[in-house]
């Protein structure tokens, strides 16, 4: 059995990884931890996770992660870099913040404003890469992994089998719409019931949200060259779930059978990556508590565009449970282990 401590235990990421490592035969719960409510028992902010309800959150500090072999980090940007540097080259880090994830320092830079990190391997497995590889084959046995953000992981999926079989040219355009849960848990007016019951809003509109370098960076990989993308996130009226509306520019011979078999292909052997029978559409409320992708695409020949339509629930496969999933490829477990493949509907 393996220790396990999960940073941030009082969020909603680290709650859900808390739900899934409960679930997990090859784990046992250490520490978990937080930062203002540390002192406080788990029930306080996590009520649903009834067999750790008396757990006391302790604060995140490196004194209280060591110790443990596997070690979760569900922080804020910028507060997990500090803290991995003390842990052990021995223990799994594996860290749902962004502070790994981009190879490049200049969009970090662009997008965060901070110091660059550094880079660690990239958690999603399922992602395509140059020569046909998938990104789990640069994960079995890493010590640090770097998460997904939850849009990246709806919206990579979703258009990287189209750019790694040459079925899209480029000009790459995304609208995806999330629940109020990706934005976490702290105190924000436009997250205010009133603000987001029975309305849809847009933000960082125009190129400015910090997730599209990562899924630039991701379907570059794919694609084998650079790739631009057009990303709007949008919130939605509902606790939970990404739905991702993708598209790019139909590549010449391209039809919508072609793309559609580039897709069965790459995720023929997936088990959480479902593409739907034909006409059949994506929801949220279909993929809610699964680690689950569900996937649709056809081809808008009167505009010449490959359109995919992608759902997740982004606490799961969209953080938690690609975080797990990552832990089991690091540690040499089956992958789906104490992973959900059933979601909870309505
Ligand atoms: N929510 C989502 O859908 C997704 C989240 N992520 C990433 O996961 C991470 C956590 O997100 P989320 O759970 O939503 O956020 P929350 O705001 O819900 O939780 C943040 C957690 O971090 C703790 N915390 C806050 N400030 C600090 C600090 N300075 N040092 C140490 N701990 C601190 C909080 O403790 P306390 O309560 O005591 O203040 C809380 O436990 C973020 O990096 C986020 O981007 C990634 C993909 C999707
Ligand atoms: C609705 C909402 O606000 N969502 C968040 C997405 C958070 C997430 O996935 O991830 P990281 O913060 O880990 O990159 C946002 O747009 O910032």
């Amino acid at each position: 059995m393996l220790s396990v401590a999960v940073a941030g235990a009082s969020g909603y990421a680290g709650g859900e990884i808390l739900r899934l490592l409960v679930g997990h035969p090859e784990v046992t719960i250490g520490a978990v931890t937080a930062a203002s409510s540390a002192g406080d028992r788990l029930a306080a902010h996590q009520p649903q996770l009834a067999p750790l309800a008396d757990r006391v959150l302790r604060p995140t500090t490196a004194e209280t992660l060591t110790g443990h072999d596997v070690v979760f980090l569900a922080l804020p940007h910028g507060a997990s870099a500090a803290l991995a540097g003390q842990l052990g080259e021995d223990v799994t880090v594996i860290d749902c913040g962004a502070d790994f994830r981009l190879a490049d320092s200049q969009p970090w830079h662009q997008f965060y404003g901070s110091e660059h990190a550094g880079t660690w391997p990239y958690g999603l497995p399922e992602l395509l890469t140059t020569g046909g590889e998938k990104q789990r084959a640069h994960l079995l046995g890493e010590s640090r992994i770097a998460v997904p953000g939850c849009y990246p992981t709806a919206c990579s999926l979703a258009l990287a089998p189209a750019f790694a079989a040459g079925q899209v040219t480029g000009d790459a355009v995304i609208v995806a719409a999330s629940g109020t849960s990706g934005a976490g848990r702290s105190l924000k007016p436009h997250l205010l019931g009133a603000e987001v019951m029975g309305s849809m809003s847009p933000y960082g509109v125009g190129g400015g949200h910090r997730h599209t370098p990562e899924i630039e960076q991701n379907l570059g990989r794919a694609a084998g060259s650079d790739v631009r993308v057009s990303f709007t996130p949008t919130l939605a009226p509902m606790p939970r779930g990404i739905l991702a509306t993708c598209s790019a520019a139909v590549a010449p011979g391209a039809t919508a059978a072609s793309v559609r078999t580039a897709y069965q292909e790459a995720y023929a052997d997936e088990p959480f990556v479902q593409v739907l029978p034909e006409g059949s559409w994506p929801s949220t409320g279909a993929v809610l508590g699964s680690n689950n992708v569900q996937l649709q695409m056809t081809v808008d020949e009167r505009v010449g565009r490959v359109i995919v339509v992608a759902a997740v629930d982004n606490l799961t496969k969209g953080t938690a449970g690609g975080a797990v999933q990552c832990l089991n490829l690091a540690r040499g477990f089956e992958e789906t282990l104490g992973l959900p493949t059933t979601g909870v509907s309505p």
